[in-house]
């Protein structure tokens, strides 16, 4: 096997959006993401801390899908690792040297995963200005980074392993009684996640989770969509996570991404840092407190697109944890003698 990348963290993400003018109106006007740059075909946004040029990019498109994630990885030669990892296994590779990929990245690799997602490892990066301390410029959400990628995926087992083989850490799962695999979350960064992985048809994206420092910044999201007569944007939540710890909100972007705005979880950063295994019986594992997951956030995920930007056909999952009886669900049976 060639030596894996070193990635550092999960470092954007591209969408397509088929109204550039109603996604800016929610991911600028109501999350308050920063406009890096701008052009007639896309937008380039970050959130206060982030020291890079982008996190998201929005790009205009027929059809809502994911474009690509992207990793940054610690050094140059590491997208040449990059390169000769996934062409060792066989993967589509596009090599995009610098000025030929995303505005603002450099030299970059662009593969599509044994998982079906279009990824790119890259390096070099335009910065941006410091906005840690820029209040006046704090809008909405107050959205300080980008935190993580969740993605729909049919074989998690096989997810953890591809990623595993990347450097990955394994902070928590979801387990059946079996210990079979529903669900895990993974990290290079010291927290608790640069990628997740939902159990579902896939290829396809579940969410992209944006950090923000405090949940009071989580509630007054809520609060604005509220106030707007914008609730429809709302899909679970606010709440308390069991994975993670993290205090969140899911909302649904005009053309149905998902994002969630996430706050507080912990450091994973020590090399002997054990995985914490939740039952898919717990009904505390997804809400703290017991709230029951909707349908739709189970159900529904944006399509991927390869690297000529056609839709990825999904291949159906095998374990389907929103069909497990659990109580606060709310679609299982909850046994009347317990
Ligand atoms: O970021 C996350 C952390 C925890 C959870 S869960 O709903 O608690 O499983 C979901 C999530 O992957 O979005
Ligand atoms: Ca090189
Ligand atoms: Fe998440």
């Amino acid at each position: 096997m060639s030596t894996a990348p070193d990635v550092v963290r999960s470092a954007y993400v591209q969408l397509a959006v088929t109204d550039l003018a109603a996604a800016r109106w929610f991911w600028v006007d109501m999350l308050g993401m920063h406009v890096q740059h701008e052009d007639a075909g896309a937008l380039h946004l970050r959130g206060t801390d982030e020291l890079t040029h982008h996190s998201v990019v929005l790009r205009a498109g027929p059809v809502a899908a994911l474009d690509h994630l992207a990793y940054r990885v610690r050094t140059p030669d590491d997208v040449d690792k990059a390169e000769r990892f996934f062409k060792d296994l066989g993967r589509p590779v596009r090599r995009l040297p610098a000025g030929t990929g995303t505005h603002g990245v450099g030299d970059a690799v662009r593969v599509v995963d044994p998982l079906g997602f279009t990824v790119e490892f890259f390096h070099d990066i335009a910065r941006g200005e410091r906005l840690i301390q820029r209040y006046d410029l704090h809008r909405g959400a107050q959205i300080a980074r980008l935190d993580h990628f969740n993605i729909c995926t049919p074989d998690i087992p096989a997810a953890y392993e591809h990623y595993k083989s990347l450097g990955f850490g394994c902070s928590e799962t979801i387990e059946g009684d079996e210990h079979e695999l529903y669900a895990a979350w993974m990290f290079r960064k010291q927290t608790v996640h640069d990628v997740a992985f939902t159990g579902g048809a896939g290829p396809r994206l579940h969410h992209i989770g944006m950090a923000t420092h405090e949940s009071h910044q989580v509630l007054h999201m809520a609060d604005i969509l509220g106030s707007l007569r914008k609730e429809h944007h709302i899909e679970r939540g606010p709440g308390r996570h069991g994975v993670s710890n993290a205090f969140y909100v899911y909302l649904r972007d005009p053309d149905g991404h998902r994002v969630e705005i996430y706050t507080s979880d912990y450091y994973t950063g020590d090399p002997d840092h054990e995985t914490f295994r939740w039952n898919v019986h717990d009904d505390r594992r997804r809400d703290f407190w017991g709230n029951a997951v909707i349908e739709s956030w189970y159900k529904e995920a944006s399509p991927a697109l390869d690297l000529d930007g056609n839709v990825q056909p999904i291949s159906e999952a095998a374990l389907d944890e929103s069909a497990v009886q659990v109580g606060a669900d709310g679609l299982g049976i909850i046994d009347p003698s317990e």
